[in-house]
Formats: C-alpha cells, structure tokens, sequence
C-alpha cells in the first residue's frame, strides 16, 4: 500500500488522486493501468486485443464507480413467470422490483451533481451557443454517417429518454449588448421538473417520461394508453397504412409510441419498424396458428426490440465508431469472444465474455437499480448531426450512375419536413424515395459551428405531438439544460469519469481559431467549459464520429442496457420468444436485412457499401483476412 501511495502522488493526475483514494486495492491497479495507457493517450492504437483488454478494464472501472440511483427503491416482488413479457410502461422486468426501469422512474447519475460555483448563466447560454455552436457552413460527416443513422438515433432516444417538465415557465433573455447577433432575443419554455427523491444523498432528481429499457416504447408507446393507441387488436399487429406509412389522428399527429419532435425521416423508421412487427407476426401465426391476438402482440414485441437493440449494437455503433477494437467490442456484446458460429452451435455456456451479455442466466445491475441517467442525456446532445436541408433524390430517373447514386430532384428545407406537415410532406415522397434519399445523404458532424440554424428558432412540440406556441432556441436551451440539471461541466465531468482534465484550451483541441474562440466566451478557466461546447470541441480519434469522453458513457451504459433487462438475459429463451422468434433475432444481423425483407430490391438496386448507415453509394468496407482479434496497431 505504501508503495501504491508514493507511486500514486508522484504519478497519478493528482485531481484524479481523491478518486483513486475512494478504490479498493484491486481497483487501484486496475485504475493505475487504465491511467498510464491514457497519459500516453494510446489506447485506441493499440492491437484488438489490447484496445479490448483497455476497454474491460475500463468498463469494470464505470461500473464500479460511475452508477449512482437516485430515488427509492419499491422493493416489490412479482411473479416474473406470470410478466414474461414486456408491460406496456417498463413495469416487471426487474427480476425483484416490480417499477424498476418503468415510466416517470427517476434518471439516474454517472457522477455527481456539478459541484463548480458557476451560475445558470454564466457565461450566458445564448453567447455560448452563438459564438461556439452556431453553424456557420454545414459541415457533413463524409461518407461514414447518413441520414438513416441520423435519424435511428433519435429513433433511440426516443425509446429510452426524456425529461418531465414543470407547469412553471421561464424566459431566458439575451443580454442587450448581444441581443442583436442572436436569432431569437428571448424565448419561453418549461424547466425541468425537480422532484425529491426521498433520499438522503441526491436530494433532488428529475424523472424519465419514456421507459429507459430497450423495449421499442418509440413504436410501441410507455404505458397502456400508448399501447392501445397503437395496436389494431388483430393478429398482433400494429396500425399502418397501406403504403406502409404511419397512420394520423384527427389533428394530423402520426398515431406511434413516441410522437414529440418527429420529423419524416424518424416518422419513417418508426413505419419500417411498424412493419417489422407485423412481419413477425405473420410468421408466428404461420408456426403457431393457436396464438390469439395478445399472445403475437407480446411475442412479436420481444422479437422486434431485440431486432432494433441488435442493429443499435452490431451495426449502428460499429459505424458510428469505425474501428477494429470497437467492431471486435460490439460484436463481443452481443455473441461473445467465441462468436455467433459457436454462440449458434453450443448456446451461452461460457458466461458474459465468451458468450456476451445477451442469454445471460441472471441480469446484472452491478448492485444498482438499472435506468439511464443525466449524463448518458447530455452526451446524446447531437443535433448537429441533422443537416438545414433534405436532399430528395429522384428514383425514377434513368440517368443513375454506375455507383447508384440517383440525381437530386429537390433541396427540402429540414424545416418543411417536421411535425404534422412534416407527415404531410412524407405522404407524398413514400417510403422508397425517402429512405433511399436518406441513405445517399451524409449527415452532420458533432464539431462546433455546426448546430442547425433552423433549430435556433424551433417550434417544439408538447407530449402529444403538437406544436407549442413559443419557438426556442435549441442550441441556447441545450447549454441552459445540462446547467438546471446539474450535469457537472466539462472538466469536472472528465475527473469524473478518470479522465484526464484539460488544463489548457491547446489540450482539447489544435485548432487555432476554437483556441481563440474558447477564450473568448470563457477566458482562461478551462473549468467552466460547458460539457456539451468541450464534446463538440475534443480531438477526434481516428473513426469515430463522436468524442471520446462521450464514448466511455456509452461503454458503460451500452453495455448496461443488455445486460440489466431480464428480456436480454434470463428470458432470452425459445420458451419466452418462441423458437422461430429467437430464430428471427439470430438471423437478422443489420438495417439492411430489415430493408432487404421489406423492400427486397432496394438495397441491391441503391445501396454499393456494407452498411445502411453508411453514405449508400460510398465502397463496401475492403476485406481484411487477419482475423479481427489478431489486427495489429491501426
Ligand atoms: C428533426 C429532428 C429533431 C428535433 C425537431 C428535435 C427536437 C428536440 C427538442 C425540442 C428537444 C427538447 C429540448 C428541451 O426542452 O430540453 C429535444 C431533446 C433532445 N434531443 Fe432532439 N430533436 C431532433 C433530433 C434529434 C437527434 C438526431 C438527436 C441525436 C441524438 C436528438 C437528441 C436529443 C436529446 C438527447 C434530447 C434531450 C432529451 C431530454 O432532455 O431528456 N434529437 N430534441
């Protein structure tokens, strides 16, 4: 211990050296691994497999430390024989707690409430977001991302967060001598619901309006009325129209799980989804004529979120984070070390490494109630991902090129395509020629001066899907947000999470001219730097199309969200989904194995590369032939 000791404060950062103190011996070596690999700043140029061990080590080390609840705990008990199905609000999936994980739970925390001295608006949230995030040409993503990737990860968050708000609304003002350089010099909107938790230690808490479990709340509602609102009652299946699209209310609002903020590229993989269920339920009544209307409903549920938690797992990520390591990680996820084919042939039988966390015997919370917390919020701040205008492609055109790539017909403001005219403008596109324009459209890059202009004056919808009278200023609002709820700041955050701090601007970045305008909007205190400018500010590693402190959320809670829902470990059996259910799962392996089994020429008419999350006539990713795991240093 001594020899830790005197190691340790010579050695370790030394505002990283209270956390340290807080570990157990066995942890403290883990902790000092991890450190030294990070001081060299390594870790994601080192060979698979020690890229892999980094990461284990690393994961061990969030969920030890980095898993706080908040609120108590009901305590419980129900017959997981009797709910072996997903409840319409996230109820009964906690093995010993009936509301674990279900609709209006609290989120939880990463880390502590901030504890820097910095108030609400300081600096002010509208300076921020004009002088640092404020798009000033669109910057897109290249070909690694498009606007189905886009548009699947608000499908995400959709399904798993939002925030409760209060009655009480507040005006956030520009300061006069700024006033002018703004798009909108006040806005009004809700703040954040504060709830007591009951709890001595985190007081204070805000609560998750959607179920955080990944059980497709986005398609199938977060409680019984959104249940109902969605279902025909028929053979399982869900509404649809006859072109496939979602069907509208009276008012024009689309009729699916999650409506607030849609827009028609979301709006579409909520009907692609619509029908993925339907499918399933097709087939079940074919290999199970005896099931009633319930019993597909339930079955084809199970089916189709493990299908979407599959594509978020095995395809989505690996293209957000192009790597080696990361390809290796996620497939790990799912089918463990030893891979689908002996995954396939011998079942889990060798515990969560070898076999991956998905047939797990028992999920695993790590001694804390599962939800998604505050920071996993905060680090899903990508607006800038969405460009200002939809490029519409023409399909029909015969002059398309030998990379399949159809003319543009028409540049669509993203602002035409939102809400309930939004809908409108779909109906009359299609499915086809939405998806296909999607896919051959790269989307914006998570960097500064990206965020989308006609998101700084954004008519935002209220729970239902309607319009809400005063327009806000996203950018400004998303600065404002993370500060109410208490999400520490940059810095803070990284100490956090055992990262190393910054100490100066030149540490997060080399580009001279983010340099000057960090200084400018915070002087020389690296500490105030707001977490969601220093995500947007932070070097890139090589392939991925999101920080690296935002990365290591992700590791945590990626991992967490399979391997914590009884539906992913336990009762990830035949005799929960059905055999030719599970089969369903097995088989489906990406996007385009969904698009493939709806729209069965598409993809081989428009889509050149290996992904349908990437730019659709880019190169399908080169063959390698060293074996993943053997890859040496990228
Ligand atoms: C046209 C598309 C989109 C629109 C109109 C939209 C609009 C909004 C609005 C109005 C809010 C609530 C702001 C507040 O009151 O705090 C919000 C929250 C949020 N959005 Fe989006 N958004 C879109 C796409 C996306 C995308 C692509 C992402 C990518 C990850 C995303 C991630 C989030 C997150 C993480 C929140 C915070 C949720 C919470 O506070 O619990 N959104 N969005």
């Amino acid at each position: 211990m001594a020899i830790f000791s005197l190691f340790s404060s010579s050695f370790i950062h030394p505002q990283l050296l209270h956390i340290a103190a807080k570990m157990t011996l066995l942890d403290t070596f883990l902790f000092y691994v991890v450190h030294v690999v990070d001081k060299l700043g390594i870790w994601h140029r080192l060979p698979v497999l020690l890229g892999l061990a980094y990461l284990g080590i690393r994961r061990h080390l969030h969920q030890r430390y980095n898993l706080l609840h908040v609120g108590g705990i009901s305590g419980r008990k129900y017959s997981t024989e009797e709910f072996s199905y997903r409840t319409a609000d996230g109820t009964c999936n906690h093995p010993g707690d009936d509301t674990i994980g279900s609709q209006g739970t609290f989120f939880g925390r990463n880390m502590p409430p901030a504890t820097s001295r910095y108030g609400l608006l300081e600096p002010h949230p509208t300076i921020v977001a004009s002088k640092l995030l404020g798009r000033k040409k669109f910057i897109d993503n290249g070909k690694q991302f498009n606007m189905v990737a886009c548009s699947w990860i608000q499908f995400m968050i959709h399904d798993w967060i939002d925030h409760l708000e209060d009655t009480q609304q507040v005006e956030l003002r520009a300061p006069d001598e700024f006033s002018s350089g703004c798009p909108s010099k006040s806005f009004k909107f809700f703040e954040t619901k504060k709830v007591s938790t009951g709890s001595p230690n985190l007081k204070i808490g805000s609560l998750n309006t959607r179920t955080p479990w990944w059980d497709g709340s986005v398609i199938y509602g977060n409680n019984k009325e959104g249940m109902r609102r969605v279902r025909t009652f028929k053979e399982g299946k869900l509404k649809i129209t006859q072109e496939g699209l979602l069907q509208h209310d009276e008012k024009g609002v689309p009729i699916s799980g999650d409506v607030r903020n849609c827009w028609a590229g979301f709006s579409l993989l909520q009907a692609l989804f619509v029908k993925e269920h339907n499918a399933v339920c097709d087939m079940l009544k074919v290999h199970y004529p005896d099931l009633d209307d319930e019993q597909l409903y339930r079955h084809a549920r199970l089916v189709t979120s493990a299908v979407i938690a599959k594509v978020h797992t095995i395809d989505w990520t690996v293209e957000l984070l192009k790597t080696d390591t990361l390809l290796a990680g996620m497939r790990i996820n799912w089918y463990g070390f030893m891979g689908k084919k002996f995954k396939d042939l011998f079942g889990h039988i060798l515990g969560a490494v070898l076999s991956g966390l998905v047939g797990l015997r028992q999920p695993k919370d790590h001694g804390v109630p599962y939800s998604l917390t505050e920071e996993f919020v905060s680090v899903y701040r990508m607006h800038s991902l969405l460009p200002d205008n939809f490029e519409l492609r023409d399909i029909k055109s015969s002059s398309t090129a030998e990379d399949k790539c159809p003319p543009i017909l028409e540049q669509v403001p993203m602002r035409d395509l939102v809400g309930i005219d939004g809908e409108k403008r779909l109906s009359t596109i299609g499915m086809e020629q939405m998806l296909v324009s999607m896919g051959h459209q790269s989307c914006g890059e998570v960097t500064l001066w990206n965020y989308p202009s006609w998101m700084r004056n954004l008519v935002a919808h209220d729970i239902n899907g309607e319009d809400r009278p005063d327009p806000v200023d996203m950018a400004t609002l998303e600065i404002y947000r993370d500060r109410e709820r208490g999400v520490a700041r940059y810095n803070e955050f990284r100490r956090n999470l055992l990262m190393i701090p910054v100490s100066k601007w030149e540490d997060l970045t080399d580009d001279e001219e983010v340099v000057e305008a960090l200084h400018e909007v915070y002087g020389d205190d690296v500490e105030k730097l707001d977490l969601l400018v220093g995500l947007h500010a932070e070097k890139k590693i090589k392939g991925f199309a999101i920080s690296e402190t935002a990365f290591f959320i992700f590791l945590l809670l990626a991992s967490r969200r399979l391997e914590a829902d009884r539906f992913f470990t336990t009762n990830f059996n035949t005799k929960t989904y059905t055999e030719k259910g599970l089969e369903w799962v097995n088989e489906t392996e990406t996007l385009k194995d969904v698009i493939d089994r709806h729209f069965p020429e598409m993809t081989r008419k428009w889509m050149r590369c290996s992904s349908a999350f990437s730019v659709w006539d880019s190169m399908p990713t080169p063959a390698n032939y060293i074996p993943l795991y053997l890859r040496p240093t990228p």
